[in-house]
Formats: structure tokens, C-alpha cells, sequence
């Protein structure tokens, strides 16, 4: 058996470019991580592809699978359904690799509860101006979404304290920088890697 991949749960308001950070981490080729496609019940953006971007699902497919039991963690978010499948995220970390999960607090707060060992980093803007100033650049929401989700996000900051981690996005290169550092070093913990060791001192007689 693989040791076990080890989860990493990227969060922060929406707008403080975790996709930007999570897409350059993946361009960087630094470690083989797996990104979880979630899935929403918000509509598709032009240029999203579904299974892709998200899987993306009515309110009624939605429920249902929860109600099957088929969602890790949820949570309703600006009136949609956001969710981490379960079956994908196990499936990989048993294959040993690590996974990352994209999610708002909430959602992250059940992950926590389930898999405490998991590794928990909020990203966050340099200031709410700045934050306001790249959602409104990036041209995806009108004025009234912009403005809730700007509401959301002081509430969510409020939260980072339920973190392992916070890392500033001044610039998309450091903070992939620090999250990989991060990354790299939790990889290092003695628990995660104790039994390899034990298994090397089993043989030791054979040396
Ligand atoms: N709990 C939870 N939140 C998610 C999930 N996927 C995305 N989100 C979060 O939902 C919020 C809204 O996502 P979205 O509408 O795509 O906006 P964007 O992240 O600003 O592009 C963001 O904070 C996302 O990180 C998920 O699977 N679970
Ligand atoms: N460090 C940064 N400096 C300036 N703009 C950024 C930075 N990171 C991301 N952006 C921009 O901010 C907007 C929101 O980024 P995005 O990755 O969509 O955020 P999130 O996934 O957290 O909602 C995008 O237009 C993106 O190009």
C-alpha cells in the first residue's frame, strides 16, 4: 500500500485568486497533486467547462447526492450549492497522492472535522479594496453579486484563525512560492512519515 496522499485545503474569499495560484501551481509541475473538480448548482461562466471548471448539477441533482451521501462537505454560498465529491478525493488519496481542495470556510470547517490531518491554508488579499478592485476586474459578477460576496469575505477573514496557514496573494508567484514551501515541509512531518521508518528498522538485521 502507497502511504497515503495528503489532503490540502486551499480557501479564501472568492476573488483572492485561488484559481489564479492553484493553475500556476499546477503549471509548475512542483509535485503530483490532483485538483477535486466540485460541483455547484451556479450557473456555468462563459468559457467554463463542466467537469472541468465544476460538475455542474440542478438543485435537485444536487440534494440528492447528498442525500446519498455522496459529498465529503457542502455548503450554500451566495444562494448556490457548492460541494467536494467524496468517492474522487478518496480514491486518489489512497492511490498516495495528494489532493487539493478549492472551497469556502464552511465547507472547509467540515473537512477539518473529518480529516484532521489534513493541511489547512486561507489565502488572503493584501486589503478588501484590492479584493474588491479583482472581482470587479475579472468581470464575472454584476455590482449587487460583487458587493455580497465582498460582505461574505469580511466574515470569512474573521475565520482564519481556524487555519494551519495564512498566505498573502500580494503576487501570484510568492504565494505559490509559500504554499509549495508549506507544502513541502508538512510533508516532512515525523507522523506522516514515522512507518516508513519502522518498516526501514524491521530490516535492520539484514543490513
Ligand atoms: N464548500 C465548498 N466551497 C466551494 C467548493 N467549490 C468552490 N467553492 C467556493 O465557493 C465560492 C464561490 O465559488 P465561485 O462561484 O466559483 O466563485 P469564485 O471562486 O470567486 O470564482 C468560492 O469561495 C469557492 O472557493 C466546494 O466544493 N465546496
Ligand atoms: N496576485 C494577484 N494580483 C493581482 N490580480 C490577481 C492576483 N491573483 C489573482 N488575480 C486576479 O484576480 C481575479 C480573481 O482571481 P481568481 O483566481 O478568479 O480568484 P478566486 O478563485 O479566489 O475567486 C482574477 O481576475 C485574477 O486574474
Amino acid at each position: 500500500m502507497p502511504e497515503r496522499g495528503m489532503l490540502i485545503v486551499l480557501s479564501g474569499p472568492s476573488g483572492v485568486g485561488k484559481g489564479t495560484v492553484r493553475q500556476a501551481m499546477l503549471a509548475d509541475d512542483f509535485r503530483d497533486f490532483q485538483y477535486s473538480v466540485s460541483m455547484t448548482t451556479r450557473q456555468m461562466r462563459p468559457g467554463e467547462v463542466d467537469g472541468q471548471d465544476y460538475y455542474f448539477r440542478t438543485k435537485t441533482e444536487f440534494e440528492s447526492e447528498i442525500a446519498n451521501g455522496g459529498m465529503l462537505e457542502y455548503a450554500k454560498y451566495v444562494d448556490n450549492y457548492y460541494g467536494t465529491p467524496l468517492k474522487y478525493v478518496n480514491q486518489t488519496l489512497d492511490e498516495g497522492r495528494d489532493v487539493l481542495l478549492e472551497i469556502e470556510v464552511k465547507g472547509a470547517m467540515q473537512v477539518r472535522e473529518k480529516c484532521p490531518d489534513g493541511v489547512f491554508i486561507f489565502l488572503t488579499p493584501p486589503d478588501l479594496a484590492e479584493l474588491k478592485q479583482r472581482l470587479t476586474n475579472r468581470g464575472t459578477d454584476d455590482a449587487a453579486t460583487i458587493d455580497k460576496r465582498i460582505k461574505t469575505a469580511s466574515e470569512e477573514i474573521a475565520m482564519m484563525e481556524n487555519y494551519d496557514y495564512a498566505v498573502v496573494n500580494d503576487k501570484v508567484s510568492l504565494a505559490v512560492d509559500r504554499i509549495e514551501k508549506i507544502i513541502e515541509s508538512e510533508h516532512l512531518r515525523v507522523p506522516r512519515v514515522i512507518d516508513r521508518y519502522k518498516g526501514m528498522l524491521k530490516h535492520a538485521d539484514q543490513v
